[in-house]
């Protein structure tokens, strides 16, 4: 059977980009148009051994250096951001240079931190190979390492100039890392389409066994959905911020559990607690919780925060972006379908969610 690729275009005027999607898109040539020289790939200690080669073979022209990091979101550093720089400065890259992940978002968001960076900008590809890198990471230009104090506290806003996703690489994918991508694919759902929301629900068995048709569709939904955000609000002035639906919670749960919890599992735990807050404030039915709840179980994520005090959460989510002059904004679903920012100083009823949502202790 003829293998297809399909093509999304992330709208940024001079800096728009393709985002190409279909199976087996690594052993196609031509990865990307026009690659100068000099490139440096990026990937870690798992991803490199499966697919470094594959990509290496495409690229056979060129000055290639593959720079190898440790596995795992303590990887996301500024010891390893610096120890990329030391690379590219002892082999002499120069502007025009070109950097290129392939990994999931961890090496996609330290790759790209460093191409927003080094020498003031140099061209970054992404080839993302976990599903929440495909939805997610790739697509829209957040680049970031992390900080002990927080996620993604040193970054900039840098797009890539083409992203390629080969979806057959998800076979490779542990079922923990499967679900994280999810994840965010429910998020998609829940702020800004309810249709696909109810095609999630209606495939959770085909996505849940990585049949290719469904698993196509999701990537390519949820691509159509980012882009058209990012196209909309690249610098998160507005609409953008709805992306972060969970994410509030969920970064405060990952900076307090970088060992233990994901993402992906984290923005599930964090979803929850948003639509159970939504449902103290009368503005959310029961239904609509379950609903988001049965659907994340589902997929087999949690949904249910660890443990933490009030204190904790608090010291975490203060150190949100989205903060405006010390209070905290929430991206709060009103339905499914749709969510909204706002403005949250009633510590009292976070604190409720959080409770209501988190792992009891008896
Ligand atoms: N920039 C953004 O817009 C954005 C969006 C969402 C998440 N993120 C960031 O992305 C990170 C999470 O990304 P992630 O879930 O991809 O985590 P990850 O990069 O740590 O990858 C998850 C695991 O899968 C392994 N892996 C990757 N591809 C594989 C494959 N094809 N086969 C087998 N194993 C593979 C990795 O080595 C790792 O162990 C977080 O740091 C998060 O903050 C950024
Ligand atoms: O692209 C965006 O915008 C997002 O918020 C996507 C999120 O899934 C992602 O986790 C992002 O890195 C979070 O960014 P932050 O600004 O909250 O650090
Ligand atoms: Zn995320």
């Amino acid at each position: 059977m003829q293998k297809t690729t399909q093509q999304i275009i992330v709208g940024l005027g001079e800096r728009s980009y393709a985002i190409d999607i279909g199976a087996g898109l690594l052993t196609r040539t031509p990865l990307f148009n026009a690659l100068p020289q000099q490139i440096l790939l990026l990937t870690n200690t798992v991803v490199g051994p499966l697919y470094a080669e594959q990509v290496l073979d495409q690229l056979s022209q060129h000055k290639v250096i593959v720079h190898t990091i440790d596995d795992g979101e303590q990887a996301k550093s500024l010891v390893n951001y610096g120890a990329i720089m030391d690379t590219l400065i002892q082999h002499n890259f120069n502007r025009d240079c070109a950097i290129i992940a392939l990994g999931g978002g961890v090496v996609g968001d330290l790759a790209g931190f460093v191409a927003a960076t080094y020498q003031r900008g140099v061209r970054f590809y992404q080839i993302p190979t976990t599903l929440l890198a495909q939805v997610d990471s790739s697509v829209g230009g957040k680049t970031a390492i992390n900080h002990p104090g927080g996620k993604n506290m040193v970054g900039a806003f840098y797009q890539p100039q083409a992203v390629l996703i080969d979806t057959e690489c998800l076979q490779t994918l542990s079922d923990r890392d499967y679900a994280c991508g999810l994840a965010e694919v429910v998020k998609y759902g829940i702020i800004a389409d309810a249709d696909f929301f109810t095609w999630l629900e209606a495939h959770v068995q085909e996505l849940n066994a990585r049949e290719s048709a469904a698993l196509t569709y999701a990537i390519q939904r949820s691509c159509q959905i980012k882009a058209e955000v990012v196209a909309a609000d690249e610098h998160e002035q507005s609409v953008r911020a709805l992306l972060n639906l969970g994410h509030t919670f969920g970064h405060a749960i990952e900076a307090a559990h970088y060992d233990t919890w994901k993402h992906g599992e984290a923005v599930a735990a964090g979803t929850i607690i948003a639509a159970q807050l939504m449902f103290q404030l009368g503005e959310l039915t029961a239904v609509e919780v379950t609903r988001i709840e049965n659907l994340l179980q589902s997929l087999h994520l949690p949904v249910r925060a660890p443990l933490m005090q009030l204190e904790q959460w608090q010291a975490f989510m203060q150190r949100d972006k989205k903060v405006q002059d010390g209070t905290i904004r929430l991206v709060l679903p009103t339905a499914i379908g749709s969510a909204t920012i706002r403005p949250m100083a009633d510590w009292q009823m976070i604190g409720e969610a959080i409770k209501a949502m988190s792992t009891s202790d008896d």
